[in-house]
Parts: structure tokens; sequence; C-alpha cells
């Protein structure tokens, strides 16, 4: 493919993006308070959770985002009317007609799969074609298909699509091998309209499940449990309409918080849970940042003297694994060893090639990385692998000497708003060609 061909690519809601991001960090300290927005990984579930009333809902507080662009296309292929103001999308799945939601869509993103759940929850059938997303792993389905299989529906597994329907379905136990947060995600959405009392067991623990918990039960579900790693059920026959605001972004929070420790510099962070950082905070103070709650809520403080910490990625309240590649990176600049472990997805190292291109010194085997910090990166051309390597290639480009120019930038796109707007009102040298 030639240079020109491969840098006009569409965007997965039809755009097309040249975009790239270009950074003169030079170790500008970022001053100043920063809002966090509405939870990606909230909003996907309850949107495709939507669809379960015959009602119209509506959801403020919703990030400007790639993938919430996908989702609402897939409602709408769906019948679901889906109409955008602001931070507020109203959703009316009464028109919801199909059942169907075909590969070019689905492969889009890997939230895609949680139609799934919801259709056989309302429709009691759905034929969703495997979902696609970033390339850290394999991700298979198969915790998801398992658990519908236990409530009771039917799913083969054919021509690239899961195709379900409602067999002799009731409530049952269900032992999850892992807790899969989409897994959970899928099992409470079918679970909740189907007869009976299902119990989830080894559930996943993720703030976004608790989410999903209160806005189901709003609708009407009968939901116990979301937080705990045991979930209760019953089955209802009905959910209607509600009002809900999405729970904050914690893995954008965490984000500038590292943003805040990479530059040595002082972020307020307003709209965030405190609670749900907790993991990112305690690995922040570990390598001596400051962190506050404050009337606004967080005031981080970087400083020169930060010190290496070992990390190792782990299901919620673990650290998260969708702040690794961040850490990685603050990691890299910083003095001393350390090591992240990553056991969440089994190729989530991809920013370690190009964050070696900005010379941070960082040895991958398997699993594990070995980063041994220094004072100065340097600024390169790179590319963003995925959304959080993205991510992290920001935040080592603000610490970088010289400039950085990063490209696919629309992997960033899919989970973080305005992201180099934020950065620029904090003083970071960045634009957007
Ligand atoms: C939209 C959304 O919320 N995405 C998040 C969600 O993804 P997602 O819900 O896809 O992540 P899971 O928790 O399901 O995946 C965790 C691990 O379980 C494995 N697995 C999962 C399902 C299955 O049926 N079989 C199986 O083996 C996966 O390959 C992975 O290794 O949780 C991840 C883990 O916190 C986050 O990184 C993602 O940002
Ligand atoms: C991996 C992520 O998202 P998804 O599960 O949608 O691919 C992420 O948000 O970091």
């Amino acid at each position: 493919m030639n240079l020109k061909a491969w840098r006009l690519r569409v965007y997965p809601s039809g755009g097309v993006f040249l975009s790239r991001l270009i950074i003169r960090g030079n170790m500008k300290p970022l001053k100043g308070k920063v809002k966090i927005s509405g939870s990606k990984n909230s909003t996907l579930p309850i949107m495709a959770a939507s669809i379960m009333a015959n009602e119209e809902v509506i959801l403020t507080g919703v990030p400007d985002l790639e993938d919430i662009n996908v989702m609402a296309e897939a409602l709408r292929i769906l019948g679901a009317r889906v109409q955008r103001e602001k931070d507020v999308l109203i959703i009316d799945g009464k028109s919801v007609s199909k059942c169907e939601l075909p590969e070019s869509i689905s492969r889009k993103m890997r939230a895609s799969n949680l139609v799934m759940g919801a259709l056989l929850g309302r429709f009691k059938e759905a034929k969703v074609a495997y979902p696609g997303g970033c390339a850290i792993g394999s991700r298979p389905m198969d915790l998801h298909v398992k658990g519908f299989v236990s409530l009771g529906y039917e799913i083969n597994e054919e021509a690239g699509y899961m195709e379900g329907k409602a067999n002799h379905i009731k409530g049952t136990e269900i032992l999850l091998d892992f807790p899969s947060v989409g897994a959970t995600e899928n099992i409470m959405m079918a679970a909740s309209m189907t007869p009976g009392i299902t119990i989830i067991r080894n559930a996943a623990r993720e703030p976004e499940i608790v989410d999903l918990q209160n806005f189901l039960n709003c609708m009407g579900a009968r939901i116990r449990g979301a937080g705990l790693d045991t979930i209760r059920i019953e089955g209802v026959d009905y959910l209607g309409g509600v009002q809900h605001t999405v729970i904050p972004d914690r893995i954008e929070a965490g984000t500038f918080m590292v943003a805040a420790a990479i530059t040595r510099g002082e972020i307020y962070i307003e709209n965030v849970i405190i609670e749900h950082v907790q993991p990112v905070i305690a690995k922040l103070k570990e390598m001596g940042t400051e962190i506050f709650p404050c009337s606004m809520g967080l005031r981080v403080t970087g400083n020169k003297n930060l010190r290496a910490t070992d990390i190792k990625t782990m299901p919620y309240p673990g650290f998260p694994t969708d702040m690794q590649p961040q850490i990685t990176a603050l990691l890299a600049t910083v003095k001393g060893t350390s090591v992240v472990v990553e056991t969440i997805f089994e190729n989530r190292f991809m920013h370690v090639q190009e964050l070696r291109r900005m010379g941070a010194d960082i040895k991958v085997e398997g699993r594990v990385a070995i980063i041994k910090g220094k004072k100065n990166l340097q600024g390169a051309l790179v590319q963003a692998t995925d959304l959080r390597a993205g991510a992290a290639l920001v935040l080592a480009a603000l610490a970088a000497a010289g400039e950085s120019e990063i490209e696919q930038v629309y992997h960033i796109d899919r989970g973080y708003e305005n992201l180099h707007v934020k950065l620029k009102n904090l003083g970071a040298d960045i634009e957007r060609r």
C-alpha cells in the first residue's frame, strides 16, 4: 500500500481520518484543571441495554467518541432511534425491528458484542457477527456463549456469527472461569429478562458493572451484588424508559494523573470518582507523586524525584490493564528499574516498540516488560497501534525532548474526548493536523 492510500483511512463511523498529533513536549510541566468526560466503557453496555426498554431512554454525560458513534450506528441498524444533543443521548428501542447485527458493523469494535445479551433478553433471539477491536489479544467469546447456553439459549456459532434463540430458558447459576467484564455484562442483560433467578459467580467487579446494574434497575430490572463477585438477577418481563447519567471515565482520569506525573506538573482533575482510581493513586503515590483529594476532585503533583515501581495488571480492584501502557510510559522516565506484568491481554505491549523509538529502554519477555528508566526521551515519529498505546505515546511525547509526531490518531479518538484540546488547555504544545 502506498503511503497516501495508507493514510487515507476511513473512520468506523464513516468519516475520513488523516489526523496526526504534533507534540513539542520538552517536559514542560502541565498545569491547570481538566474535566473528565463520561466513561466509554460504561456508556457502551448501557447503550446496548437501552434497547431492552420498550420506551425512550435518556443518557447524560455521554462522551463524544468514535466508539459511541459506532454503537449508535449498530443500534440504528437494529431499528432503534438514536439522537444526540451535546452530551445527551436519546435512545428509543420501541422501533427495534431486527435482531441481526452484520459483520460490517460488528467488527468495528469489541463492545458491539454487547447487543447480543440485550437482544436475547428482550426478543429471545439474536444473530451477531463476532466483534472486532484493538489487537491487544485474541479476545474470544467463549465465556459469553457459555453464560447464554447456561440460561437455556441455544447458540450456534457458524460463518462468523453467534446465533441464539430461546430454548428452555430459565435462571441458573453461572460460574465464570475468569471475571470477564463483557461476559458479566452480557449475562446480566440476558438474565434480566430471563425467567427465574440467575447467580453469576466470579463476576467482574469493575465500576462499569455497577453502573450497568444501576441503569438496568432503574428500568425495572432486579439485580443485586454488582461490584462484588456474586451477582443475583431475578428475571422480569418488562423494562421501561429511564434517565441516567454515566459515571466519569476512570481511565481518562488515570491518564491525566499520569500526565501530571510525567511532566512533573500539577493538574486538578474534576469529575472523578476517587474510589474508582484508587489502584492508580496507590501506584503513583508509591512512585512519589503527590495526590490529594480537593473540592473539585483530585490534585496531582509530579516531581523530579519519582522512582521506579513494579506493576501487575489485574481485574478490578487491581491495577487496570487499560492504564498499563500509560504507566509504562511514565516508568520509562523515572529513576530505576521497574517490572510490569500484563496478566489480562497477551499482546498488550505494542506501545513498547514505539516508546523505544523515543529512546525508552524497555525489554519485553512474554507478558513481562522490564523498564530501565531514563532521564530523557527524544521526540520521534511514532504510531498509535491501539487506543491506550496511543495515550501512552502522547504522554511520552509530553516528556520527550523536541518534537514528536503521532500517527493513527483514530485509535485515540475511540476513547478520549478532545484529548489534544484538554492537554492544550493545560499548557501542552500540541496540535492536531
Ligand atoms: C468496552 C469495554 O468495557 N472494554 C473493557 C473490557 O473489555 P472486555 O469486556 O472485552 O474484557 P474481558 O474482561 O472480557 O477480557 C479479559 C480477558 O478475558 C478473556 N476472555 C474474555 C471473554 C471470553 O469469553 N473469553 C475470554 O477468554 C479475554 O481474552 C481477556 O484476556 O474489559 C477489559 C478488561 O478490563 C478492558 O481492557 C476493556 O477496556
Ligand atoms: C481495550 C479497550 O477497549 P475495547 O474493549 O473497547 O477494545 C480500552 O478501552 O482500553
